[in-house]
């Protein structure tokens, strides 16, 4: 890379457990990759055309001596903050509630992966943190997304705009509709690094055989002048993450980047977003269906649900002791697991979201309890956290303080005694019959 940063130091992971993560069948672990962060980017998507600004501003590199030092020092490291979101779209059939009062946070140089059935909420989420989706239907209807500091939720469309193409970048599961088809890759490449950086044309072309090169596109100086029909599927997503990378973001938010690729390519793109993170010191919010992905990239996990969270930790935690039912019914359908067909039922009208906890009627541990009032509220797992800086809760009413949560272990032992029930519905969980990614 020919960008210069102001810091290129690389914290010493979160925790220096790397626990085994039971990813699928080939007990692939995660590491902490966490990083300091900087600058910059931009990027493109259906719904809305998201012109760059030319302005490139370092946010504070901080000081992971300080940090570590001090509590206090812990909020500077905090990069977002999204509190009680509520994100709606009128429909015909009434209000959809999409996203209906979340709570997560990333941190420099995280990676936090969103994940949940089909549905529940995951892509509202992250086009919510600069308001990508469509307005209207869309709008947010309650809470905050603070980001370094400023609150993106009540910005106008303008400051949006230049909040992302300075310093939040996208990819999305399909490249060739965020490449325009009649420009070469180099001219977008170049056009993405002029407007971020005060350079000539020569410097620019140079700066984008550097970022195809970073991309792992072979022969990137004669790919430049390569249209985007002529790129295969992985190496469309190569160049997208190049042109996302362009200005060195903040905050990388990549929904579903790999889903459209196959298995091997998959596998690569991820180990390349690992490494690029590691160089660049971005924080990433990865969204995903796929819990081998989880397990593979994740620092801190967000099991989402029917517009709710249900579940957030970190990746060891969440897949070592995942708590919430709904958590381990996702697991159960990893592969060499309980269940093959997903978890029997389906998500609730986002129209007329039920009361109590939007899991219930699909739970096999429901109580009566469970049905009635607003979400339970967030308990802490308890036990020892593996990675002691990020909180293990749960919306539960089995974790509630004078509940018992061994009576789901208690259940569990019950229901393993008596022949289950061959789910049907939706299917979640990971790649066709494929165990989590190859580490390098
Ligand atoms: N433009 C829209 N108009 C109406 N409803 C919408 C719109 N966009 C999303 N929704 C609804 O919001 C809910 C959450 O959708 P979202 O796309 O965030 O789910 P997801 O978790 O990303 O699912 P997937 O894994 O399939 O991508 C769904 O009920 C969806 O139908
Ligand atoms: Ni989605």
């Amino acid at each position: 890379m020919t960008t210069n940063r102001p810091d290129n130091t690389t914290h010493p992971p979160q925790t220096d457990q790397t626990p085994s993560i039971p990813t699928a069948n080939d007990g692939s672990t995660a590491t902490s990759r966490s990083t300091p962060a900087s600058t910059i980017n931009a990027n493109a998507r259906g719904n809305k055309t998201i012109v760059n600004s030319n302005t490139s501003t370092d946010s504070p590199a901080h000081d992971s001596t300080a940090a570590e030092a001090s509590s206090d020092a812990k909020t500077d490291e905090m990069l977002l903050t999204v509190e009680n979101l509520k994100t709606v779209f009128d429909t015909d059939d009434g209000t959809v509630h999409a996203v209906d009062g979340i709570d997560f946070t990333v941190q420099r140089g995280e990676t936090v992966c969103i994940v949940g059935e089909s549905g529940s909420g995951k892509t509202v989420t992250s086009e919510s943190i600069t308001q990508l989706f469509k307005s209207p239907p869309g709008s947010i209807a309650d809470g905050s997304v603070v980001f370094d500091g400023i609150d993106l939720a009540s910005r106008t469309e303008d400051e949006l705009t230049d909040i992302r193409g300075a310093r939040i970048s996208h990819i999305f599961q399909n490249p060739q509709g965020a490449l325009n088809p009649v420009y070469t890759v180099g001219w977008q490449l170049i056009e993405a690094i002029q407007l971020h950086r005060n350079v000539d044309d020569d410097a620019a072309r140079e700066d984008a055989v550097d970022l195809l090169n970073r991309v792992g596109i072979p022969e990137a100086s004669s790919r430049l002048d390569d249209y985007p029909h002529e790129l295969s599927g992985g190496m469309k997503q190569r160049v997208m993450i190049a042109m996302a990378l362009a200005c060195q973001p903040d905050l990388l938010i990549a929904d579903e980047p790999t889903t459209a690729l196959d298995v091997t390519i998959q596998a690569q793109i991820l180990t390349l977003l690992r490494e690029l993170q590691a160089d660049f010191g971005m924080s990433i919010v990865f969204i995903t269906h796929d819990l081998g992905v989880v397990a593979e990239i994740a620092d801190r996990v967000v099991v989402m649900y029917a517009g709710k969270v249900m579940e957030r930790g970190s990746v060891y935690d969440v897949f070592e002791s995942p708590s919430h039912p709904y958590t381990k019914a996702l697991l159960e359908c990893l592969p060499g697991r309980g269940s093959l067909g997903g978890i029997p039922g389906s998500l609730p009208d986002p129209t007329a979201p039920p009361t109590g906890c939007r899991f219930a009627d699909r739970c096999p541990y429901a109580v009566e309890e469970c049905t009635v009032g607003e979400q339970p509220v967030f308990e802490s797992v308890g036990g020892e956290a593996r990675d002691e800086d990020i909180e293990h809760e749960v919306s539960c009413v089995h974790y509630r303080s004078a509940a018992d949560p061994s009576v789901l272990d208690q259940l569990d032992a019950d229901r393993s005694s008596v022949p289950q029930e061959r789910p049907s519905g939706r299917t979640v969980g990971t790649r066709d019959g494929e165990g989590g990614v190859a580490r390098e």
